[in-house]
């Protein structure tokens, strides 16, 4: 997951390959409820693990119910059986609307029935996002909330005993929110000695997650009687068991970025997208057919979507989205890539999103020069013209769907024509529901190789271009390249295979079938984990041996350029500026005194656990510092270009804000 203030993107050219959707939120938060009130065990298989379903299971432990993790990734959830164990908890559900609306409907119910204090808040976002129609129909039928905060919003404070109302129809609004509905019907069975009625008023949005809604009720034995999409009836005695074990779906809306993805650039094969497919309970799945009207090729499998780019340029499009609220975002930034305008109508529930949703994506299509109107419950999106595309720093505010949506911009043809398609702010606010969103995207997409930026960072061993490298990179959310362990590696494997460090045709003919892969900071050759091995001073010394004959350079040069992927790469060495990628935007040459680094190298020794000894280490190092700049091929000098940075008396901290500034200067959005 991306922790970092900006992503940038470079200019996106094709995509393919496959994957695999996270779990559906929707389904995950009422799942995790339905599972924690029921009677008996669940076990939940591929719940979103995201910041909604974190604050759902936390809340849901803070009021007693018992859940673990299994070996294999699914969830246990012990249920309650429609008792709380606790009578007093403070919820924090951070801006999860899944959350905070059922459990609203549960506490406030269940404190009416056996007694209890409850209390729901979250960001203050959350406290902007209206819910008083859910509490003007649950104080309807008795319950006693009060408003912690501004009237209509969270946070609520829930208690009872109070007496509850169920001779009368439940009246509730149905054309600001399906959630409220949604919270209702999940809620009433815990009540439901005697037929309870929900009527809705005014026209019902969202109907598919009714759908849900209803489905994953009938899982757990509760049959909803539903008279057009005005009434609903939840039978006398209705009582939530638990079915035992269930699958959750891919997640639809999630599934939009990809199935776009697919639209504007699987240009050679489809883009398949597993987990959901032609039977997939969720409505966001209908975004498939409004993709397919602007010029989308899909092919529906039963448990997949392969995607592929139809027409060319899209089709604008006019559509009414209230079956498809948050999936439809997706559509205004595929209507960039159109030949006609795209209208899209009955979104007036993106004013009380995570943010106002209508205003956010007009405010940043316009920052990439499209043109768009907007009004109370509509946007029309234009065509962005070759004259009229601005790279632009892309404010995400603190929406998971405004980042990922804004990252297909990176695809549009004319952001070939700067070195940064486009700047990504606070991408980490994808974690919300989709937390490796990003790292799925660059698995997927293609760049010309010279369009992903590389900053290098070349100079002697113990200067601190590994921990530094690490740390820009991390801030960059970039790719590392440490090439210094390619050559360690093909020392280590040719001592292991008897061969001599100076048989350059050997070792060159290791080095090209090396059986290398790095991952979660580990390296293995073949399967066998070699990281540590690698740090031995004798394999340093047989690297630096094996570096200066010229086979193995050139063994090792295509392997390194592989490193080269979106976003971007960071890769420390010796000859990364001068051999491996001299056309770099940023080199540096980090250095620091032989003293300062035999210093460093024994205190890095001796925390791992190592013996050491200065006088050997810095004799050791100096030898590698002559062998490193006297070899005839690729020596350890300067690239020209290159800043030089001193960090002998500079703190690791300091040095990565340096080098950061340095790359600030060469972007478009300076720092
Ligand atoms: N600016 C600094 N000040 C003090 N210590 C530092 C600084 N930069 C790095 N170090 C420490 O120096 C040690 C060596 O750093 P590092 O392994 O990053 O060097 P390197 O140049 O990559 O070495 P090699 O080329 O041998 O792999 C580490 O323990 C690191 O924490
Ligand atoms: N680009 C590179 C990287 C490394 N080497 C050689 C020279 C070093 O002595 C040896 C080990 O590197 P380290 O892990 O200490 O960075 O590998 C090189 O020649 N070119």
């Amino acid at each position: 997951m991306l922790k970092i203030a900006h992503l940038d993107l470079p200019p996106l050219q094709g995509a393919a390959g496959t994957l695999r959707l996270p779990g559906s939120k929707s389904i995950s938060n009422r799942l995790l409820l339905l599972a924690a009130l029921a009677e008996g065990e669940t076990r939940i298989e591929h719940l979103l693990e995201a910041d909604d379903t974190a604050v759902m299971l936390d809340a849901l432990r803070a009021l007693g119910c018992a859940w673990h993790r299994n070996a294999d990734g699914s969830l246990t959830v012990q249920g309650l059986g429609g008792h709380l164990p606790v009578s007093q908890a403070d919820c924090f559900l951070g801006n999860a609307g899944t959350a905070m609306r059922p459990l609203a409907a549960a506490l406030a119910l269940l404190a009416a029935r056996d007694g209890g204090h409850y209390v729901l808040r979250g960001v203050p976002r959350m406290h902007e996002r209206p819910i008083r129609d859910l509490v003007d129909a649950l104080r309807e039928l008795g319950c006693r909330i009060e408003d912690l905060g501004q009237p209509g919003y969270p946070p609520l404070a829930l208690r009872g005993p109070a007496s509850l109302q169920l001779n009368q129809p439940v009246r509730v609004r149905g054309d600001v929110s399906s959630q409220f509905l949604t919270a209702l019907l999940l809620t009433l069975p815990l009540v439901a000695q005697q037929d309870v009625v929900i009527e809705v008023e005014g026209e019902l949005i969202s109907k598919p997650y009714i759908e849900i809604t209803l489905a994953l009720l009938d899982r757990f034995g509760v049959r909803v009687q539903r008279e057009a999409w005005r009434r609903f009836t939840i039978p006398a005695g209705s009582r939530l068991r638990s079915p035992g074990r269930l699958q959750v779906e891919g997640d639809a809306s999630a599934a939009s970025y990809f199935i776009a993805l697919g639209a504007l650039a699987a240009t050679e094969a489809p883009l398949v997208i597993e987990g959901i497919g032609r039977n997939a309970l969720q409505g966001d799945v209908r975004f498939a057919d409004a993709a397919a009207a602007m010029g989308a090729q899909i092919e529906w499998r039963d448990h997949a979507l392969a995607v592929r780019r139809g027409r060319w340029p899209l089709r604008g499009i006019e559509l009414d989205c209230v079956a498809i609220p948050d999936a439809a975002m997706t559509l205004a930034v595929m209507a960039l890539f159109a030949d006609s305008p795209t209208r899209l109508t009955g979104i007036a529930s993106w004013r009380v999103k995570e943010t106002d949703r209508i205003a956010a994506m007009a405010t940043e299509l316009r920052k990439l020069g499209a043109t768009v109107q907007e009004g109370a419950d509509w946007l029309e999106v234009h065509p962005l013209r070759a004259e009229d595309w601005r790279t632009a720093a892309i404010h995400t505010y603190d929406d998971h769907r405004m980042a990922m949506c804004f990252s297909l911009a990176a695809l549009h043809p004319l952001a070939g024509a700067t070195p940064q398609a486009l700047r990504i702010l606070d991408p980490g606010c994808v974690a919300k529901t989709f937390p490796d969103y990003f790292e799925t995207l660059f698995d997927l997409v293609q760049a010309r190789s010279e369009d992903i930026p590389v900053l290098c960072i070349d100079g002697p061993t113990a200067s601190g271009k590994g921990t530094l490298t690490e740390r820009v990179a991390e801030r960059l959310g970039y790719h590392v390249l440490e090439s210094g362990a390619l050559y360690r590696a093909t020392a280590l494997a040719a001592r292991a295979a008897g061969i001599a460090w100076t048989d350059e045709a050997r070792v060159a003919s290791m080095a090209r079938s090396l059986a290398l892969h790095f991952s979660g900071g580990r390296c293995y050759l073949e399967d066998e984990d070699i990281t540590d091995a690698l740090r031995a001073e004798e394999i340093g010394l047989g690297a630096s041996a094996v570096a200066a004959l010229p086979a193995v350079r050139a063994a090792l040069h295509e392997l390194q350029l592989s490193f080269r992927r979106v976003p971007g790469l960071v890769a420390d060495g010796r000859d990364m500026g001068t051999a491996i990628f001299p056309a770099a935007p940023l080199k540096v040459f980090l250095t620091a005194s032989a003293e300062k680094r035999a210093e460093r190298r024994y205190k890095q020794l001796i925390s791992k656990g190592f013996s050491a000894n200065m006088e050997g280490l810095l004799r050791d190092l100096e030898a590698r510092d002559l062998q490193d700049k006297t070899r005839s091929s690729s020596p350890l000098v300067p690239a020209q270009d290159a800043f030089l940075l001193d960090n002998s008396d500079l703190s690791i901290d300091a040095s990565v804000e340096q080098v950061l500034q340095w790359w600030a200067q060469k972007q478009a959005f300076p720092a």
